[in-house]
């Protein structure tokens, strides 16, 4: 049996950007080179196994039947039609829990490491449906706004019709994304349970109002339009409340020059858009400050990664 054996790197992901409740996000790289997203291992083997290992290990579940990875490649035999004995290795280095995208990393990482080692028996719309299906079990309902981003990287709106699940949209290369990772747990099923079920008239056409231009700011190329219509009217009046001085840290970002501000996915990171680098490693500084709260906590300044999921 010839050895074969092949590394994904998927990366962290900022889903809902503020306008785009589970219909936009956008994978994202530190500028530094430090690569922020989980890695998974395929590798010949006499029968399955799954070993995990990387910084936030610990904080995956004890029985590896509910570690998602076990989950995807359980998923994946199902769709070729038999067992496929490979052997496989996360590096966890994603926090869990984080607003950046973590168990869609693993998901990603997982189909597309599997694909890869297998020679490449689904197409993007096939993986891309069975990505979301898996992200979907942990947080009770399907939304592709961090699986999409993590595999096709960019920034992407999820249509879901017409058979196009996502598509990419043009972002401002001048901007900065400086992240900032309290180092406290958020579960995503637990911070949309606490979203209201049903939204006033006025909200949902402001809502409307507020992704629509967002949308056209960006394919019209108007920086400060869009960075103006960055409003999260939807889950951030709700959701606050789980974060740390969150109302203060926008206020003092605005004051440092910063373009607008928001949740990512459902948090408890934030993201604060600048368009200068001196002006967001100010930024990064007062959330070192402000924002962190305790050793697990971090700030990235990044930039959009266009690649998204990739062999290393
Ligand atoms: N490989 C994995 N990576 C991350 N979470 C996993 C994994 N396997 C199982 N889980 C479980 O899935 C759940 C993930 O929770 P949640 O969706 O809140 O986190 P997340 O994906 O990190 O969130 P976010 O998208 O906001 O970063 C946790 O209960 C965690 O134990
Ligand atoms: N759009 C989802 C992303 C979760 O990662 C939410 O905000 O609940």
């Amino acid at each position: 049996m010839n050895h074969k054996s092949l590394t994904v790197y998927a990366p962290a992901s900022m889903a809902n950007i503020s306008v785009g409740f589970d219909i936009l996000g956008a994978a994202i790289s530190p500028i530094s080179g430090v690569m922020l997203g989980d890695c998974i291992t395929v590798e010949t083997a006499k029968e399955f196994s799954l070993t995990s290992k990387g910084q936030f290990v610990k904080k995956l579940p004890r029985d590896p039947k509910y570690n998602i990875v076990f989950q995807c490649w359980q998923r994946f035999c199902q769709a070729m039609g038999r067992t496929l004995p490979v052997s496989m290795t996360l590096e966890k280095n994603m926090p869990i829990g984080s607003g950046l995208g973590s168990s869609a990393c693993s998901v990603v990482g997982s189909f597309v490491a599997l694909n890869a080692f297998f020679d490449k028996p689904f197409n993007q719309f096939e993986l891309l449906s069975m990505m979301g299906e898996l992200e979907g079990r942990i947080s009770g309902s399907v939304h592709y706004d961090n699986v999409a981003p993590c595999y096709l990287g960019g920034m992407q709106l999820i249509l879901d019709e017409m058979g196009i699940i996502s598509e990419s949209i043009p972002h401002f290369e001048d901007w900065y994304w400086v992240m900032a990772y309290p180092g406290i747990k958020v579960s995503t099923a637990e911070a949309r349970a606490i979203l209201p079920a049903l939204y006033q008239k006025a909200d949902c056409v402001a809502h409307g109002r507020y992704v629509g231009g967002f949308i056209h700011a960006c394919y019209t190329n108007q920086s400060e339009l869009a960075a103006s219509m960055l409003c999260d009217n939807i889950a951030e009046p709700y959701r606050k409340q789980l974060l740390p001085n969150f109302d203060e840290t926008q206020k003092r970002v605005k004051q440092l020059g910063a373009l607008a501000s928001g949740i990512s996915g459902s948090g408890p990171t934030m993201f604060v858009v600048a368009d200068k680098l001196e002006t967001a490693r100010q930024i990064e500084s007062l959330l070192q400050h402000c924002y962190l709260q305790n050793d697990e906590g971090f700030t990235h300044i990044c930039k959009i990664d266009t690649q998204g999921a990739k062999v290393i």
